[in-house]
């Protein structure tokens, strides 16, 4: 599969080259050139397929020639070696739980793929790449896991100081090896302007491979359309309206799973869930797309001022804003409401949602209201210990610590402090 920039000024690419570029020389999106409904005997026989038969299918026209099927095969199989339960909390909502990996979060998925798939690509260990990541949460440590010992690959993480949780920030700044981390005094936004910045700044991509390891990255953003047909399979003998709300922060989410409908998935409709930053609820409202300074709110992961892929939104339905209205509903939440949810689904069903998911719970609700037929799930796209000072507060229940938190506590932090794009070139060079 070839893939093309979103910003139109840069030569088609391969898919290998667009994972080892990330992101376009002419500061694009890389988005593939064509996608193939996959056909109606798939959707027909879906309870029959395992995880990676599903997922296999689903991502083999954009990845090849380059990968071989078996290799694709063996990529698929290891990255996808946990679960994705859907838990019913009541007769039309549901939610989709992310968070069995490694660190808890969707995110093991995304960069597990591509991490195998860069080590395919750098085999013979010819050329040194280095991963630049800006995280607000849970990019940082699924990307640290998922790359730790990976020959001839150098991460580097940006993460906003003060702004991801304890136990994220642990997840982020403890492995060494391969793995740095960057404390930055500013938002995610910062940190993510600042790694755009350096894949245009000649004067390290001569020095240096660079490649991203966010959603921008087409192996990191479209293995996540994996779970939402997972969800579907689980789901569809009992309800015909299936809609998925996303809690929403660089749009990768919410767009990886418009891929899955792409390619046939039998979903009308979407919601993205904010917290107070709506960027994009307001552009539903009034029509312009306007981004704003992240503020910070306690479903961390989320604060982003300027999601990365809505320009790819934009794209799968055309830029035309009536399309993408019948597609897409986007609600916003307060930390306030946020938390009256997470002990509002504690209470009713006993279920610990983390702050995250009790922001797509609340698009559920939302959604409901006009579409009561309908069934939604909503994604729990992290743990709740990831957040434990929040949940043990709301629900004021003490949580157990499953293995992989538990593994992290009390780790020693490793960081450098940074302040701006030259600090970071500094780090980059020395
Ligand atoms: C727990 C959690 N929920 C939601 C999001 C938002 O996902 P996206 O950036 O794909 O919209 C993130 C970060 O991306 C996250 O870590
Ligand atoms: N919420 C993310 C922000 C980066 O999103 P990505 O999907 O583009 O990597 C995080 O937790 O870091």
């Amino acid at each position: 599969m070839n893939y093309y920039s979103l910003n139109k000024q840069a030569p088609n690419t391969s898919f290998k080259d667009a994972v080892i570029k990330g992101l376009a020389p002419d500061k694009g999106l890389y988005f593939p050139e064509s996608i193939t409904p996959l056909p109606k005997s798939f959707w027909d026989n879906i309870d029959n397929l395992s995880h990676t038969e599903i997922a296999f299918e689903a991502i083999k026209q954009f990845v090849s020639p380059e990968i071989p099927e078996d290799i694709l095969k063996t990529i698929v199989t290891e990255t996808l070696s946990f679960d994705f339960p859907v838990v019913k909390l009541n007769d039309n909502i549901s939610t989709l739980e992310l968070f069995h990996g490694p660190t808890m979060a969707f995110k093991d998925v995304g960069a597990r793929f591509m991490a195998r798939c860069l080590g395919y690509f750098n085999k013979d260990n010819t050329n040194e790449v280095t991963v630049l990541v800006a995280t607000s949460g849970d990019t940082g440590g699924a990307v640290a896991n998922g790359f730790l010992g990976v020959k001839g690959v150098n991460v580097v993480i940006l993460y906003p100081s003060g702004k991801v949780s304890d136990i994220q920030e642990m997840q982020l700044t403890t492995l060494g090896q391969n793995i740095k981390a960057l404390e930055v005094n500013g938002t995610f936004d910062d940190c993510q302007a600042m790694v755009k910045t350096a894949f245009l700044d000649e004067a390290l991509t001569s020095q240096m491979q660079l490649t991203s390891a966010n959603s921008i990255n087409v192996a990191r953003w479209l293995p996540q359309l994996f779970y939402f047909i997972f969800a579907y399979k689980q789901l569809h003998n009992q309800n015909d309206d299936i809609v998925f709300s996303v809690p929403s922060g660089n749009f990768g989410n919410v767009c990886a799973g418009m891929m899955a409908q792409q390619l046939g998935l039998p979903i009308k409709h979407f919601i993205a869930s904010n917290n107070a930053n709506n960027v994009v609820t307001r552009y539903l409202i009034s029509k312009l797309y306007e981004p704003k300074p992240s503020v910070q709110t306690i479903s961390n992961a989320m604060d982003v001022g300027a999601p990365s892929n809505f320009i790819r939104i934009q794209e799968i339905y055309k830029n035309k804003f009536e399309v993408l209205k019948e597609n897409l509903s986007s609600y916003n939440f307060s930390d306030n409401q946020t938390k009256e949810a997470m002990l509002e689904i504690y209470n009713n069903s006993s279920y610990v949602a983390d702050p995250h998911g009790a922001v797509g719970y609340l698009g559920c609700k939302a959604y409901l209201k006009e579409n009561p037929n309908s069934h939604c799930v909503f994604l729990e796209t992290a743990h709740p210990t990831k957040f434990l000072d929040v949940v043990e507060d709301v629900i004021n229940e003490k949580q157990p610590l499953p293995e992989q938190i538990q593994s992290v506590m009390g780790r020693k932090k490793e960081s450098v402090v940074i302040s701006t794009y030259d600090d970071l070139k500094s780090f980059l060079l020395s």
